[in-house]
């Protein structure tokens, strides 16, 4: 997998983070102040012990009593200075970590309601492994990288400043051979950065096919034992897990470069100060006590930038992850709900109208070039045809998954764009051949279809769909957990709880995708019992495969390529001999 170039910058990525900040910038200043208190009580430290050393190494040249008060009076103003610095980055780093978890808490919120916009197209057309780990993974490496590295770089960074103004202060030719150090420290860490930018995109990348893959053999582990593919899924695995072994090791080897060669430069430039910071001693230039604070500093510089190279791989890193956030959070998004119209679901009868709908996935091709079809309410339209037809498009359209490219849809003679979203949805009720239960007890999985019902509607309901003797038999009858790890019923009666949760919802149009699959004889006539009790008094659109269904709708409505191609009771086309007639013909054969 080759990685992209980077589309963000550094300095992009700080912008649009910290505009989760913007009502935080009260507390960000006093971070500031902080941050400079602490360096400033932490760089004094060095004066102090200079005026110690120097006080003795004078009692010592003139032959006098060392002063002891004067060293004990130091000693306590060190110690003050030392405690205020730690009090003060200790500060520092604690809104540090609140600021950068609040940034992350309202990134993940961002997150989440781009999810819930996002088209069905980009959906479609994402690798759900993927898509999980940007909003996972990607968002807890940016929080690592923004709650403790970004701090240290900021109490780093600004020490380093405060060591070099007092270096200049104490000794202007020593501060210049000590800051050639610092063009070549800065040029090698730029060559780093560079090489290891690229190499911690990648590594992400790798991560989030490597989830891709879990998710996608962990949701078809049937179907790959099933194949006998476990074998090759585990090659494919390996793999990839090679890939970002291989690929975490690189930009491990690169950043890990860093840090020896800055104390490397360092330590050159160390020696470089005590061989002319002596000679200036000797010569009378500095003092003892002068020489040993610039010693102190040259090594407290030392460590902030160690501290830093290393501290900037977890930020690079970070910085991929927020990279691959953003590009999510850029991903197109559901047209906004503009239309005023409002329906009264309660009282609505399921009328609907499709007028020469025209619709594409994408662009390039379009699916269906002219569809008009109307659904009196109450009537029972099972929609046939070949695999690929466009039967589950049209009920998608009917849902305004998708937005049509002209035409209308009409319910209850109002435009379909015109409602918003949730209030055209509210009048729907779907069960679908996969059917989805959450983690949770029986009750609330039915329940989740009308919020407030209560423990009766939820017997009700499952009594109409059939399931009500099923689930009194279980042990924890109504209590038991489904869904998740603790499925552990059929098809069949998952069907039956899908119909009960739809039954609930009392919605006014049906959309029912028949399953294909076959469960016993019993439980299928439980289902056939169950639908036509959810059935009556609703229009109903089937996505139907059993030839009862078909025969007994109101209405056949025969796809084939995007287009519709007859529609009719089952007599009339049959009367037809068309392509429906040519259908029922060869499957009663069958
Ligand atoms: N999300 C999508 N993006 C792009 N093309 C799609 C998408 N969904 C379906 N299609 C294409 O649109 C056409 C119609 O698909 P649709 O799912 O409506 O057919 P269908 O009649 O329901 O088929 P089946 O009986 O196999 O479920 C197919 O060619 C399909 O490949």
């Amino acid at each position: 997998m080759k990685a992209k170039k980077r589309k963000y910058s550094f300095g992009a990525i700080g912008k649009r983070l910290s505009h989760y900040l913007k009502d935080k910038k009260h507390v960000i200043f006093f971070v500031a102040l902080a941050l400079i208190a602490s360096t400033i009580f932490a760089i004094f430290a060095p004066v102090v012990t200079k005026d110690v050393t120097d006080s003795i190494a004078d009692s010592i040249s003139k032959n006098t009593d060392i002063d002891f008060s004067y060293i004990g009076q130091q000693l306590i103003i060190l110690a003050a200075l030392y405690i205020l610095s730690a009090g003060f980055a200790y500060y520092a780093t604690m809104r540090t970590t609140y600021l950068s978890q609040l940034a992350i808490k309202r990134l993940r919120a961002d997150i989440q309601e781009k999810l819930n916009k996002l088209t069905l197209n980009v959906l479609d057309q994402s690798e759900r492994g993927d898509l999980l780990s940007r909003v996972t993974n990607d968002a807890t490496t940016l929080s690592g990288a923004l709650e403790s590295n970004l701090t240290q770089i900021l109490v780093q960074a600004t020490s380093i400043i405060g060591i070099i103004v007092m270096m200049l202060v104490l000794n202007v030719q020593l501060s210049l051979i000590f800051f050639i150090a610092i063009p070549l420290s800065y040029f090698v860490m730029k060559l780093i950065t560079k090489k290891t930018q690229v190499l911690f995109r990648r590594q992400q990348q790798e991560l989030g096919a490597l989830n891709g893959l879990i998710e996608e053999v962990y949701d078809g582990h049937l179907i790959v034992k099933s194949f006998n593919h476990e074998a090759k899924s585990a090659q494919k695995f390996d793999d990839i897990n090679q890939r970002f072994f291989k690929s975490y090791l690189s930009s491990r080897f690169y950043s890990g470069l860093s840090a020896p060669l800055m104390k490397l430069i360092n330590n050159l430039a160390y020696i470089g100060i005590c061989v002319v910071g002596g000679i200036f001693v000797i010569t009378g230039t500095l003092t003892i006590g002068g020489i040993q604070a610039f010693l102190i500093y040259a090594n407290n510089i030392a460590s902030p930038t160690a501290l830093i190279s290393n501290n900037l791989n977890f930020i690079q890193s970070g910085a991929a992850a927020a990279e691959r956030i953003f590009e999510f959070l850029d991903r197109e998004e559901e047209q906004a709900d503009v239309g005023t119209a409002v329906l009264d679901v309660a009282n609505a009868k399921g009328s609907i109208e499709f007028n020469n709908v025209e619709f594409g996935y994408i662009p390039e091709r379009t699916l269906f070039h002219d569809v008009s079809l109307k659904a009196e309410p109450g009537e029972i339209l099972a929609v046939v045809g070949p695999s690929g037809a466009g039967k589950t498009t049209l009920v998608n359209l009917l849902m305004r998954f998708y937005e049509i490219n002209h035409g209308n849809i009409l319910l209850e003679g109002l435009d379909v764009k015109e409602l918003t979203r949730h209030n055209l949805r509210s009048a729907f009720g779907m069960v679908l051949q996969d059917t989805w239960l959450f983690d949770g007890t029986i009750e609330e999985n039915i329940a989740y279809g009308k919020s407030g019902a209560t423990r009766e509607d939820v017997i009700a309901a499952a009594k109409k769909a059939q399931c009500d003797e099923f689930i009194k038999k279980l042990p924890l009858g109504y209590e038991t957990r489904i869904g998740g790890d603790f499925t552990t019923l059929s098809e069949g009666e998952c069907q039956l709880l899908a119909i009960a949760r739809t039954i609930i919802a009392d919605p006014k149009v049906l959309i029912l995708d028949e399953a294909t699959s076959s469960v016993d004889t019993r439980t299928e006539i439980l289902i056939t019992q169950a639908m036509e009790a959810m059935m009556k008094g609703r229009t109903t659109f089937i996505i139907a495969h059993r030839l009862f269904t078909i025969k007994n709708a109101d209405k056949i409505i025969f796809m084939m390529e995007g287009d519709i191609k007859e529609v009719g009771s089952h007599a009339e086309l049959m009367k037809l001999g068309g392509l429906y007639a040519n259908l029922y013909l060869s499957a009663s054969d069958n």
